[in-house]
């Protein structure tokens, strides 16, 4: 369900790519950074070029994680495509969280995965410094080894190594300093509303998870007045073409929604006077679904009556309820 905000608290919600070399302990923190929210899973739904490993939800802020495979494994490089893939992953994402483990020296596997952030989101000032274009996190894993002076040594190393926008040390192993990753990223987020509901902790089917957000936007706009007779669906999502080179296209997927009703006279109750409530909804949908589906969208909801379909079970199953 969406949370409701004081309005002098904004809600901040997006996208942190979270990379780093093999064994980095890149799996260790995400879990207690979700603390007891755990659910970790790392889908890789076809429709999506996303890979999200885990969902970040308090009152304050929404924090998606997300896998960047390509780096985090070299050996699956599997040529341009999948180095694009990477890229665009990166590209969607508002910050980077670039993971470096404190127990062994920088090597070439942090160079490459510096010098690929750098090529594609640093410039250099006229003084001939390196400048990110979209903030990059430098986080320090398993300080739980070291004593306060190497610490200290470790974290000079690494701003040279990187000049991070930021540089935040932590033990996962010992839930050293955790909190303070949390907070640091939800800093570098922009302020949002939340994408994703609260309770959905990994990536679903990109379809359900955009069925049960319309599915809680509607509810909310219609308080109680139909909360269990409404049932939502996504058809189909059409990303457009790829051009031959493939280039990321331009343009807007289209999503294709249906909202199940009970009985025609509800229909009134959804679509409101004029449309109003229907508007409102896609107005309040556009954001995150465009967050979700990783590009501008348009969609196009279908309001439909299936009769009785809380007591059928066919219909129930074709509605996602097994
Ligand atoms: N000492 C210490 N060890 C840690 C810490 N975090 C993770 N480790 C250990 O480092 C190893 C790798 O941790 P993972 O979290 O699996 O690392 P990963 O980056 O997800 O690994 P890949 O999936 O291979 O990329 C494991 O043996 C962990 O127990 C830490 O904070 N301190």
């Amino acid at each position: 369900m969406m949370t409701d905000n004081a309005p002098d608290t904004a809600y901040r919600s997006g996208f942190i790519a979270v990379v780093g070399r093999p064994n980095v302990g890149k799996s260790t923190l995400i879990n207690k950074l979700m603390g007891t929210q755990i659910a970790i899973t790392s889908s890789r739904p076809e429709t999506t070029r996303k890979v999200i490993r885990a969902i970040l939800t308090t009152d304050e802020f929404q924090i998606v994680l997300v896998d960047t495979p390509g780096i985090h494994r070299p050996r699956t490089l599997l040529g341009q495509r999948l180095n694009d893939m990477v890229d665009e992953s990166l590209s969607d994402a508002d910050a980077i969280a670039f993971l470096l483990p404190a127990d062994q020296d920088m090597g070439p596997g942090d160079k490459r995965i510096l010098s690929r952030l750098r090529s594609n989101f640093s410039h250099k000032d006229e003084k001939g410094e390196w400048q990110w274009t979209k903030p990059v996190i430098g986080v320090l894993t398993k300080i739980d080894g070291l004593s306060r002076n190497e610490l200290v040594e470790k974290l000079i190393e690494m701003d040279q190594f990187g000049n991070f926008s930021e540089i935040v040390p932590v033990s996962a192993l010992e839930g050293d300093n955790v909190d303070e990753v949390r907070a640091v990223f939800a800093q570098q987020l922009p302020e949002g509303p939340q994408m994703y509901p609260a309770e959905q902790k990994s990536e679903e089917g990109i379809e359900e998870t955009i069925a049960e957000l319309i599915r809680g936007v509607f509810l909310e706009q219609l308080d109680d007045e139909l909360p269990h007779s409404l049932a939502v669906t996504v058809d189909d999502i059409e990303y457009p073409e790829e051009s031959e080179s493939g280039d990321a296209a331009e343009g807007r997927a289209q999503v294709f929604a249906s909202i199940y009703i009970e009985r025609s006279s509800q229909k009134p109750i959804i679509l409101g006077k004029g449309a109003e409530n229907l508007v409102r909804v896609k107005k309040k949908l556009r954001t995150p679904i465009n967050r979700i589906v990783g590009m501008k969208s348009t969609l196009t909801l279908h309001v439909k009556i299936a009769k009785d379909w809380q007591s059928d079970p066919k219909k129930l199953e074709r509605l996602g309820f097994n």
